[in-house]
Order: structure tokens, then C-alpha cells, then sequence
């Protein structure tokens, strides 16, 4: 037994004495919640930082810090019946511990239960372990099965000595954390233990103003931990109580960012139109009705001396880029200059080429600026936006770097704006005095989320697409049906079609995945000889992808084999059939996103998503979802609903901002409690507010000037 001086905040008279189980007796070290980690037994100096990497710099941090994912280690499991690749824990006798000497050793131990028997197999043994493991002795132990020469062996799997008076089989689920480089699961565990000890001194600052029916903070941090039961789902009360907790965080970090950044000064950009008429006449299409509410909504913003920060929704093909462009020629027209910025350079191309034959007929000058440009095509770029004879730029994050001088830059736009960090946004927004930005995303988020979590954005919806658009055919396919696909491809090639072969995603090897592309455009070579093809991956030198994505534009070439680089943005109307292979390993959304990519022109369009057979009944239920719906808004709630219990927690993002507990879409039942709680707090518990914010916002998102 080790001793621990605990107390909520300070050490001093009070202090309660705690006791917590230890292996060896150690000298009381007093800790408390506001502690530094480096108060918890086994945290040293090199791991004090790799833990202040991931934000957690005190112990009620690691409180915070949320598994991602557990194992039921409390059923044990008859050695007679075990089989291979199975995953489970077992405890036996002893019976034998060989030695193998050779090139390498090894020791080979055999564990027996009474229904049959297993062999451990060891390529290291240190002499206290081999003093512990004797025949005769009992031994708990965890891993997985596989077939060996002797039978089933484990291979060096997590264990314990079970006739010690120490031994503790395991009675709750066994929880795995989010980790890093050099920090063990084991690690994790036992620091979370010792914090969990002070876990019902963690002020709950919402327990007065909740009523009696929810539980308390404490007992949802210890079922995530230390669940005894099944997996925690996110129905859980306890769980509930934790999400309606950080969605509140998250909801006072904004509403405190606001009050700054509403009293700035921005640009007042309020013209009489002309440019955007002038580039009216000369477009092939109309606006639709969605797209101009939308783009009034803009310039309502524009003509505020506070800075505009609008949220531009709308499903992927809705014609975003076109209020873009609107928002860009009412800054362009009253001399102000626009930064355009998109998460890849393939996408940043796209952009700059759309706008620059948009606009040059309008005297408009856009420039392109990404990372690899050359060194005097650079300067003389940058030199012209000192100058403001380029009125428009688009780019990647190259957009922000430090030489970039903005001369008057009015209007930020950023395109898919959750793959950028919240500092690139920041550092970009420093760039002008202080810009409107309209940020412009695919993902469909909840009109009331974005109000109450966002609350420093206004939302903009499209939510109609252009007219003459058939819905894109979708039909699930199996693998095995290659000769019927390719039969398909012939009739669409003859009719002057242009098609997207999206190649599987390999999620553990971009090398891999670059693998597989090639085989699937030497097969397709192969099998349509005198089709040209090009094929595009994210190992491309960006030259070489601006090239062949020209060329697929152009129509040079009539099938583009990519890797999923080509999820969002590109816009190649006459591109009018998409497979995309082993489609039963992506998400719902990303499948969505690529099959925006069609049905963009006139043409019948069609998105066949082939998988490998068997296919789970789960995984058809997904991909029919997909064959069914056409609203990015339905998908992303059915992908919800489809997932299982266990690929509920972790960090994901959901949206524009990461959460741990909370999801978005699915918790959007709590956001009504949201502003009452919030004024109630901000009223009576100023601090209160503060430390929630840094309890679950923490260093992770700095709101202030962003939103
Ligand atoms: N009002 C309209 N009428 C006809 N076609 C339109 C209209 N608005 C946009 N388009 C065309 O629709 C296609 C899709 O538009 P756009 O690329 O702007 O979509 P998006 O909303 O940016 O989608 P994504 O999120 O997929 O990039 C483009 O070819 C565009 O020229």
C-alpha cells in the first residue's frame, strides 16, 4: 500500500489522507487535480512532455483523457475450446517451461486448465520472470491465439502470476487511450487510476443547475474508465451528463471569443453590383434562387463594419464556388483583395483556374500561390499582392506564410474549412486588418448546431441544387461482376463519357495504396487499350497532378485511376460514370463526397460501388444507404445510427470541431439546454465558466479572433 495526500485544490490544513493500492510502499507524495502530471507515480521529465503534447498537462487532465475503444478481458477462456486468431484471456498451471536454444532463444511454456492446453511462446525471459514462471505455478494470461508447430500458442501476452495474493483478475472492461509514441496502454492505466482516486473531488459545476435526474460528473468519468458492465453507449445518462458538459464548454469558449472580436472594425464593403452583373451576363447559367438568398445574406454581412464570419453550407455540387465568386467581385469592386484558400493544391488549382476564366474577361487578376511555385515566379506573385495588381489569390497554406503581404485584404474564403487547423485560420485572418471570412464546407451540420456550438458563426444554406441535374444512379456491386463493369464502361466510353476509377483506401500505407492504384490502372490498360488513362495519387509531384488533371479536364485523357485525392472539389462535368473500388471500407460521407463528383453535367449519371465479397450484412446496410439517398444530411444520421457501440468514443471529427465525448449530430438533443445553462453560469459562476472551458477546451482550440 502506498499513501497519497489528496485535496481538490491546494495542500494545506485539511488535506484529506488517501490510500491507494501500490506495489511497493513509497513515500507519500501528496498530488491533487490542478497537479502536474509529473505529480503521478511513473511520470518523468522526458514523459511530461510527450504528455503536454497531447494537451494534458495536470492530473485532472488525464481524467479527461477519454479511452477510445475497450476489451472485455472477464471471461476466461477454456483452453479446449480456444482457436486460432481468437482474442481472450485464459488461467492454468504451469506444466512445462522449455528452453530452445539456437540462433535465437526461446522458451515455450505450456499452460494447462483441465480442458485442454496452450503454449506460451517467449523470445525473452528476464531472470525475475524466469524465476516466476515455474511449473506448478499458476498464470493468468491475456493475447492472441495463433496456430504454432505444437498446437495453439500465445505470443507474448500480457500476464500475471494468479496464485499471489496481489492477483487481480480483471472485473471491469479494459480500456485503451488515444496514445502516443512511447506511452504504453499499461502506462495509461495506472496513471488514470491514481487520478480517478480524486475523481469525487472534481468540482461539478453544473449539478446545481441540473436537476436531480442527472447523474453526476463523477460517475460518468468512472463508467468511461472503469466500466464494469457492457461497453458504455452514448444513450448512458453518465455519458450524457459528459457530452451536455463539453458541448456547453465548447459553447462558452465562443460566446466568450465573441464579445471581442464583434466590437472590431472590418472593412465596409457595400458597392452598387456592377462587376457581379457585368459577370452575370457573360455566364453560360443562372443563379439558382438558394444561391442568390445566400448570396444576399453575404452582402448584407459585407456592408457591416463587423467582420462577417459565415458558415456557407451546401451539399457537395450545389454550386458553392459560385457564391464565392459573388462575395470575391463585391470586395474586388470596392478595392479590396480576396484570399481564396483550399485544403490541397489539386483543389487550390482547380479554384484558380475556374476563377481566372471567370474573371479575367472582367479585368480581374487572380494569382495562384502554393508551395512549390518557382522562385521568381514567387516573387513576382508576391510583389503584385504588395502591389494589389492581383486582386485575387488563391492557394493552400501557403497562402499565409510570412512573406505574404496583403495590400487591402477585405474577404477571407476558405473552402473545406475543417481540414484546416484553427491556426492556419487564425494566421491567415492576421494577414488583414480585420477580413469577413466566409468559410465554405460540404458537411452537413444541423442549423441549430451551428447556432449554439458555433456560435460565432452565421449559417448560409443551399439547399437546392441547379436545376437539369438527374440523381446519380447508384448500384452495389460485387467484384466479381468485372466483366458486366467493363461492358458498362465500353457503352459510356463510346458516347464520349469520361469516367473516375477511384481506387481502394488503404488507410495504414499510403505505399500501399499507391500499390493498388497502379494495379488497378495497369489492369484497366490492360482490359481498354486504346482508351487514354491517366492515373493520380497523392504521391505526385504537384505539377505532375496539376498535368493530369488538366489533361482529364480537357478530355486528353477518358478515365482518371485515383486514389481518393479526388474527394472534394474537382468538377469535371463531362465525367458522367464513377467506380469506386472496395467501397465497403470507407465511410458514408467520404462515398458521398466522391460521388459528388458526378452528375455534374446534363448527362444520366451513375456511382458503382463495388466491394469484395462476403459483404456483412451491416456493410450492405451501409452501402444501401448510399444507393438510397442523395442528401449528404440523411447519410452522415444513417451512419450514425449504423455504427456500433464500439466505434462510438475516441476523437473523431464530426464537423468543424473535434470533441471527446460529444458527437455532434447525435447529442443534438442536448443543444437546447445549451444558452439557458450558459447565461445561468455567466451570470452567477464567472469562474465556473473559465475552468470548463479549460477542463474540456483546454489549449487544443484558441478561439480568440478566429470565430
Ligand atoms: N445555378 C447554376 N446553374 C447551373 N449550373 C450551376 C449553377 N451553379 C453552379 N453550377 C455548376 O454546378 C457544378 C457544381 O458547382 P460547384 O463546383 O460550385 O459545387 P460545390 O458546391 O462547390 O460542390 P463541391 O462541394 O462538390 O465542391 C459546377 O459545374 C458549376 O459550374
Amino acid at each position: 500500500m502506498g499513501w497519497i495526500w489528496t485535496k481538490s485544490s491546494t495542500p494545506g490544513p485539511g488535506a484529506r489522507l488517501c490510500s491507494i493500492a501500490t506495489e511497493q510502499v513509497a513515500a507519500p507524495t501528496p498530488f491533487y487535480l490542478q497537479s502536474s502530471v509529473s505529480a503521478l507515480r511513473g511520470v518523468g521529465p522526458a514523459l511530461v512532455q510527450r504528455l503536454q503534447r497531447m494537451d494534458i498537462w495536470r492530473v485532472q487532465d488525464v481524467l479527461f483523457h477519454l479511452p477510445s475503444r475497450y476489451q472485455d478481458r472477464r471471461h476466461l477462456l477454456p483452453m479446449g475450446s480456444l482457436l486460432p486468431e481468437q482474442e481472450g484471456a485464459v488461467l492454468g498451471e504451469i506444466t512445462q517451461v522449455e528452453h530452445l536454444r539456437g540462433r535465437r532463444d526461446q522458451w515455450l511454456v505450456t499452460l494447462s486448465d483441465g480442458t485442454g492446453q496452450l503454449h506460451i511462446r517467449l523470445f525473452h525471459m528476464l531472470p525475475p520472470m524466469r524465476a516466476q514462471w515455474q511449473p506448478g505455478r499458476r498464470l493468468w494470461c491475456f493475447g492472441e491465439t495463433r496456430a504454432g508447430y505444437q498446437g495453439l500458442e500465445m505470443v507474448h501476452p500480457e500476464w500475471q502470476m494468479a496464485d499471489q495474493p496481489q492477483f487481480q483478475a480483471p472485473t471491469h472492461l479494459t480500456p485503451f487511450y488515444p496514445s502516443t509514441q512511447g506511452i504504453t496502454q499499461a502506462q495509461w492505466r495506472r496513471w488514470v487510476a491514481q487520478a480517478l482516486t480524486l475523481v469525487d473531488q472534481l468540482p461539478d459545476y453544473l449539478a446545481k443547475y441540473l436537476g436531480p435526474a442527472w447523474p453526476a460528473l463523477g460517475e460518468g468519468l468512472r463508467l468511461l474508465h472503469e466500466s464494469a458492465e457492457e461497453v458504455p453507449t452514448p444513450a448512458h445518462p453518465a455519458w450524457q451528463r459528459l457530452a451536455l458538459e463539453e458541448l456547453l464548454a465548447n459553447h462558452l469558449a465562443i460566446r466568450a471569443s465573441r464579445v471581442g472580436s464583434d466590437a472590431a472594425g472590418a472593412p465596409v464593403i457595400a458597392g452598387n453590383g456592377t462587376l457581379w452583373r457585368r459577370f452575370l451576363q457573360q455566364l453560360s447559367f443562372k443563379p439558382t434562387t438558394a444561391q442568390e438568398r445566400v448570396i444576399g445574406e453575404i452582402n448584407e454581412n459585407l456592408a457591416q463594419a463587423r467582420p462577417m464570419r459565415r458558415l456557407l453550407q451546401g451539399d457537395v455540387g450545389s454550386g458553392k464556388t459560385l457564391v464565392a465568386a459573388a462575395a470575391a467581385l463585391a470586395a474586388v469592386e470596392q478595392q479590396f483583395q480576396v484570399a481564396l484558400m483550399a485544403p490541397t493544391e489539386i483543389l487550390a488549382e482547380q479554384l484558380s483556374t475556374r476563377f481566372a476564366t471567370w474573371l479575367a474577361p472582367l479585368g480581374v487578376e487572380v494569382g495562384y500561390l502554393v508551395g512549390g511555385l518557382g522562385q521568381k515566379a514567387r516573387r513576382l506573385l508576391l510583389e503584385a499582392i504588395r502591389e494589389q495588381r492581383t486582386q485575387i489569390i488563391v492557394g493552400t497554406q501557403a497562402l499565409f506564410q510570412e512573406d505574404v503581404q496583403f495590400a487591402r485584404l477585405g474577404l477571407v474564403i476558405i473552402d473545406e474549412q475543417h481540414r484546416f487547423g484553427v491556426d492556419q485560420r487564425r494566421q491567415l485572418l492576421e494577414k488583414g486588418q480585420i477580413p469577413h471570412l466566409l468559410v465554405m464546407t460540404a458537411t452537413p451540420i444541423p442549423r441549430t448546431l451551428a447556432m449554439t456550438v458555433h456560435a460565432d458563426l452565421d449559417v448560409s444554406v443551399i439547399d437546392a441544387l441547379p436545376p437539369g441535374r438527374s440523381p446519380v444512379e447508384t448500384l452495389v456491386m460485387a467484384d466479381s461482376r468485372r466483366g458486366e463493369l467493363m461492358a458498362r464502361m465500353r457503352h459510356r466510353l463510346a458516347d464520349g463519357e469520361q469516367i473516375y476509377w477511384v481506387c481502394p483506401l488503404i488507410e495504414e500505407s499510403e505505399i500501399l495504396a499507391l500499390q493498388a492504384a497502379e494495379t488497378s490502372y495497369a489492369d484497366l490498360q490492360a482490359a481498354l487499350p486504346e482508351i487514354p488513362m491517366g492515373l493520380i495519387h497523392g504521391r505526385l509531384p504537384a505539377a505532375e497532378k496539376a498535368q493530369v488533371m488538366a489533361d482529364f479536364q480537357a478530355g486528353k485523357t477518358r478515365i482518371l485511376v485515383a486514389t481518393t485525392v479526388i474527394e472534394v472539389g474537382v468538377d469535371v462535368p463531362n465525367a458522367s460514370l464513377m467506380v469506386i473500388e472496395h467501397a465497403e471500407r470507407m465511410g458514408l460521407a467520404q462515398l458521398h463526397q466522391l460521388r459528388g463528383r458526378v452528375g455534374r453535367g446534363e448527362r444520366q449519371s451513375s456511382c458503382i460501388l463495388m466491394y469484395h465479397p462476403p459483404l456483412g450484412a451491416k456493410a450492405r446496410a451501409r452501402l444501401q444507404v448510399l444507393r438510397d439517398s442523395r442528401d449528404g444530411f440523411v447519410i452522415a444520421r444513417k451512419d450514425l445510427e449504423l455504427r456500433g457501440p464500439g466505434e462510438y468514443l475516441g476523437t473523431r471529427q464530426t464537423g468543424l470541431l473535434q470533441m471527446r465525448v460529444a458527437d455532434m449530430l447525435r447529442d443534438e438533443a442536448l443543444l437546447a439546454e445549451l444558452p439557458t445553462l450558459a447565461d445561468q453560469l455567466e451570470r452567477h459562476d464567472p469562474e465556473a465558466v473559465q475552468a470548463l472551458v479549460q477542463r474540456w477546451v483546454g489549449r487544443r482550440l484558441d478561439y480568440s479572433q478566429v470565430g
